[in-house]
């Protein structure tokens, strides 16, 4: 090698191994590309999955692993960080490709995933000897994770201990001020554990509940026992139910469509309110800017043989005849689905936040426009933060004298009384719902308020 000084990404990289063939490398290879490129380019994790899995030709039980691997990652992430940052004497090398990435499949497999010890420290090693960036480190990450197996009983205590251990600061903060701080710990508590599979029956939901061995929830929803492959239940196929959170089937049940009504679903992809909607009967129009999900949302409707006009436009300057009803279900930070999209509290910030926010306020005053006087007008998100609910809907009341909260009574939710604030408004949190085992409990934090056009 000739004399060059180094490049300004850092010292040249020594030679790469070959790519070993052995056995699990390729899940443990694509699980920390996963974790990489979600963390880098702040993209979510399921349509990084969805992405890259294909491709990668790897078998289900491979894929599926590869999948546990990063969705664990992201739950656990601060536990995860913080074991490796503490003993990384000298802090985490700049320039080293996958080294971190790497370190976290492997913790995560070590911390929390039933894996032999030796075959999550002995790949990740291969894998980081065949990354050129990082293979200075083998020696490095070797010792580490060894430690991390060592110690791991500790590590476990430590976290244990440290409710918001995985939760970043300002996500904490923001659940303290919003809730208080038992209610912030619980909602943090939530998100270290994997979050029930709830369908929504087109019809008949006792039926389903009892054919699907389900729970039949107050709202109307049904709880699934088992994680099973969703495809192969009896009713998908002849579009029987589809899967629904049970705190996201709520806002529909405000605006409590009736047939023959003209309902706008404003941001509706992937289409699980427009089914609701189109259900109950309503004449519906699914609007949502994005193409590639509404071409979701159609393939969602014709399984489930219910009808819709599709629109593909900006909500923001959308104009049409006013509708009876309209539902805002507006893009959000997302923060009420941490349980089930654990990237998320790594991947939003407060700016994403405030910027959604301000897009929220836009989309609302759109919407007043769109309904005609008596009216309903429903807003929600899937959100935990006050500046994308509850102080949403105040500035809105402000601007539009010519609306009026009504609010949501228990018997509307199947009795959930707990579920409404003191405004009247539907307020979710992930901890609410218990259903005996951490699986069977819980669901999404939602915000939901509905308002009358005078
Ligand atoms: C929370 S998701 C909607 C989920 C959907 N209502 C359901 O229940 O399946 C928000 C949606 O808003 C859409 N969106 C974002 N900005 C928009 C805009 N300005 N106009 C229309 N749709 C928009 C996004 O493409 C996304 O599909």
């Amino acid at each position: 090698m000739t004399d060059r000084a180094p490049s300004r990404r850092g010292p040249q990289p020594p030679a790469a191994a070959p790519q070993s063939d052995a056995p699990g490398l390729p899940a443990r290879r694509l699980a920390a590309t996963v974790i990489d490129e979600v963390l880098r380019a702040r993209v979510a994790l399921d349509e990084t999955l969805d992405r890259l899995i294909p491709p990668s030709g790897l078998d289900a039980a491979d894929a599926g692993l590869a999948r546990a691997i990063a969705v664990t990652a992201f739950r656990r992430l601060g536990t995860i960080r913080q074991a490796l940052d503490e003993r990384l004497d000298r802090g985490s090398p700049r320039h080293s490709g996958l080294l971190e990435p790497i370190l976290t499949a492997a913790a995560a497999q070590i911390l929390f995933l039933d894996v032999p010890d030796h075959a999550a420290v002995d790949l990740a090693i291969r894998h980081l000897h065949e990354d050129p960036r990082s293979a200075r480190y083998a020696a490095l990450g070797n010792a580490l994770l060894r430690r991390v197996v060592r110690e791991r009983d500790a590590i476990l205590a430590e976290a244990e201990a440290d409710p918001f251990r995985d939760t970043p600061d300002w996500l904490a903060e923001s659940w303290r001020a919003a809730y208080g701080e038992e209610a912030a710990t619980a909602i943090a508590l939530s998100h270290r554990e994997e979050p029930p599979l709830d369908i929504t029956a087109k019809a008949d939901p006792a039926l389903w509940a009892e054919r699907l061995g389900g729970i039949l929830l107050p709202t109307g929803s049904i709880r699934l026992r088992e994680r099973q492959a969703i495809a192969t239940l009896p009713g998908f196929a002849d579009g029987a139910w589809w899967v629904q959170d049970a705190a996201a089937a709520l806002p529909v049940r405000l605006i409590s469509p009736a047939p023959g009504e003209r309902v706008a679903d404003l941001c509706a992809a992937p289409g699980g309110k427009t089914a609701q909607i189109a259900a109950a009967g309503a004449s519906v129009t699914a609007l949502d800017r994005s193409a590639p999900r509404l071409r979701r949302l159609k393939a969602n409707l014709q399984r489930l043989g219910l009808a819709a006009e599709v629109v593909t436009a900006d909500a923001a300057s959308w104009q049409a005849e006013p509708f009876d009803a309209v539902l805002l279900d507006a893009p959000c930070s997302a923060t009420g689905t941490i349980r089930r999209h654990p990237d998320v509290a790594w991947t939003k910030t407060e700016e994403d936040r405030d910027r959604l926010a301000a897009l929220q306020a836009k989309l609302l005053d759109a919407a007043a426009g769109l309904t005609k006087p008596g009216g309903r007008l429903v807003y929600c998100t899937c959100s935990l933060e006050p500046q994308e609910g509850e102080a949403q809907i105040e500035a809105f009341l402000a601007r539009h004298p010519q609306f009026r909260r009504a609010g949501a009574s228990a018997a509307e939710i199947g009795g959930l009384g707990a579920a409404i604030d003191a405004k009247g408004d539907i307020r979710t949190l992930p901890q609410h719902l218990p259903g005996g085992t951490p699986r069977l409990s819980g669901w999404a934090g939602f915000y939901a308020s509905r308002l009358i056009r005078l």
